[in-house]
Parts: C-alpha cells; sequence; structure tokens
C-alpha cells in the first residue's frame, strides 16, 4: 500500500465521495499527530506544529501555502508565535476526501524534513 504522503491529490469535485467511518480510521492510523475536530458542523483534519520563533513559525507555514497552491488544495493555516495549526478539509464536499489526509502527511513530510 502507497504511503499516504506518497499518493496524489485527485481533482476535487462537488459529488466527490467523502472519506468513510473505516477510510478516516485506516488513514489517520497514518497521522498520530493529527487530530479529526469538527469546525461549523464539518469535519476536518487538525495539527499544531511547534517551532523555536515566529520566523521558522512563518517559513513553514509559507512552504505549507506553497504545496496548497501546487495541489490546489487549501488548508485553513493559524500562524503565531512559535507555533502553526493547520486545518484539512474540502470545501465542495463539507467533508473529508482522501485528498485531504493525502495533504496532511505531506505536510507532516514538511516539518520533517521528508518532503
Ligand atoms: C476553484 C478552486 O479550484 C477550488 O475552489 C478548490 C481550491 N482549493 C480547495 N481546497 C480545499 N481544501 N477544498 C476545496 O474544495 C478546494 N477547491
Amino acid at each position: 500500500m502507497t504511503a499516504l504522503k506518497d499518493q496524489i491529490c485527485e481533482a476535487c469535485r462537488a459529488d466527490a465521495p467523502k472519506a468513510t467511518q473505516a477510510e478516516s480510521r485506516t488513514w489517520l492510523a497514518e497521522l498520530p499527530d493529527w487530530r479529526l475536530i469538527e469546525q461549523d458542523g464539518e469535519p476536518q483534519l487538525q495539527r499544531a506544529f511547534r517551532f523555536r520563533n515566529f520566523a521558522e513559525a512563518l517559513a513553514f507555514t509559507n512552504q505549507v501555502a506553497e504545496l496548497a497552491e501546487q495541489e490546489n488544495h487549501h488548508p485553513a493555516i493559524l500562524l503565531e508565535w512559535g507555533k502553526v495549526t493547520v486545518r484539512w478539509w474540502t470545501h465542495k464536499i463539507g467533508g473529508l476526501h482522501r485528498n485531504d489526509f493525502i495533504m496532511a502527511a505531506r505536510t507532516d513530510a514538511l516539518y520533517s524534513g521528508d518532503a
């Protein structure tokens, strides 16, 4: 089975299938630092990343933003001194798609320098 971080996002459509409970469980197992939350009634993946200062947090924020632009799949990012909180979900379907789990894994890879 291909690791999430090595999988490719598919172009997302409004009729794209939401991740099932079973899929979410399976994929979350690869994302131990991420939490499944609900925001505005929609399931999302969330993780906080820690940094030594604001400049490093900003640099990571820009890396995630660049990745999002490359994949045309965009997160919510909260940038604070020493901390970046990222949330992934698929706007078009108001929930979680495989793409969100892929992008969470890709975000972890950026943080660990494994991108
Ligand atoms: C028009 C544009 O391609 C779409 O709005 C894309 C942009 N980025 C996106 N990002 C996310 N997370 N979900 C989407 O449904 C989405 N749609």
